[in-house]
């Protein structure tokens, strides 16, 4: 298992300002080291104050990939798009805002080949990725059902895989491409940011648990052996 250490905050929105200065000073590096950044950031609602803020930095954003860590399978622009949300925050400022599903396509685990395949050509490892979690305990996109194992201990070399969640979350009911266990692990740098006492509990529960943990956050993290940082706000 790995080092992780929690990071509490008073309120969100010093909660937002932190996630932001770090993955600022992430990208700066990665900038300073290559000349170019490649990070995967975590979609749903928790992260989006910190992409506001971090989207005020200024950095060379033209030399900035982004791709969504996961995605619903839905048409671009539906409210239910991750990377719809992270375009309309970086798009304005010159980032390249990778979308991971083809528009029209309803196969999900073709959806997943083709992720696989787009982030085949991406300069790889990630520099950094960040995770949320689902009050159900999943992460990125990798959830109980029959893709659960290739998402979790498929070849090391698949980046990304198609999942059907089982059951459906409520919030967004839709098939799925997430980056895999193993592409997670890999990111030279990773970061959990949540919110709320329930999400709390839970993944202080599943790293407890482990490799043998019900929750997808613990298996995943029982995989990575960098050191992670979970930043928290009530
Ligand atoms: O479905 C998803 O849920 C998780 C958590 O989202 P939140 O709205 O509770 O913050 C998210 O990390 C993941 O990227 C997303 O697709």
């Amino acid at each position: 298992m790995t080092e992780i250490e929690w990071w509490d905050y008073e309120d969100t929105e010093e909660l937002a300002a932190a996630v932001a200065g770090d993955i600022q000073f992430v990208i700066e590096s990665a900038l300073d080291a290559r000349g170019s950044a490649v990070i995967a950031l975590a979609g749903g609602k928790t992260p989006m104050a910190a992409y506001e803020k971090l989207a005020q930095a200024k950095l060379d954003w033209k030399k900035v990939t982004i791709i969504p860590g996961d995605e619903r399978i839905v048409k671009l622009g539906d409210p239910m798009s991750n990377v719809t949300a992270l375009a309309k925050i970086f798009l304005p400022k010159g980032a390249r805002v990778k979308p991971i599903v083809p528009d029209a396509i309803s196969d999900y685990k073709a959806a997943g080949r083709s992720a696989d395949a787009l982030m085949q050509d991406l300069h790889w490892p990630l520099d950094f990725c960040l995770l949320g979690m689902g009050t159900d305990g999943h992460t990125a996109s990798i959830f109980p059902g029959p893709d659960f194992d290739e998402a979790l201990s498929g070849p090391k070399e698949r980046r990304a895989v198609g999942v059907m969640p089982e059951p459906l979350p409520p919030e967004a009911p839709v098939a799925r491409v997430t980056l895999s266990a193993a592409a997670i692990a890999s990111s030279k740098a990773l970061m959990i940011m949540i919110t709320g006492e329930e999400k709390k509990t839970l993944l202080e529960q599943a790293i407890e648990q482990g490799p043998s943990s019900k929750y997808p956050i613990g298996r995943v993290l029982a995989e990575v052996e960098l050191p992670v940082d979970i930043h928290w706000a009530a």
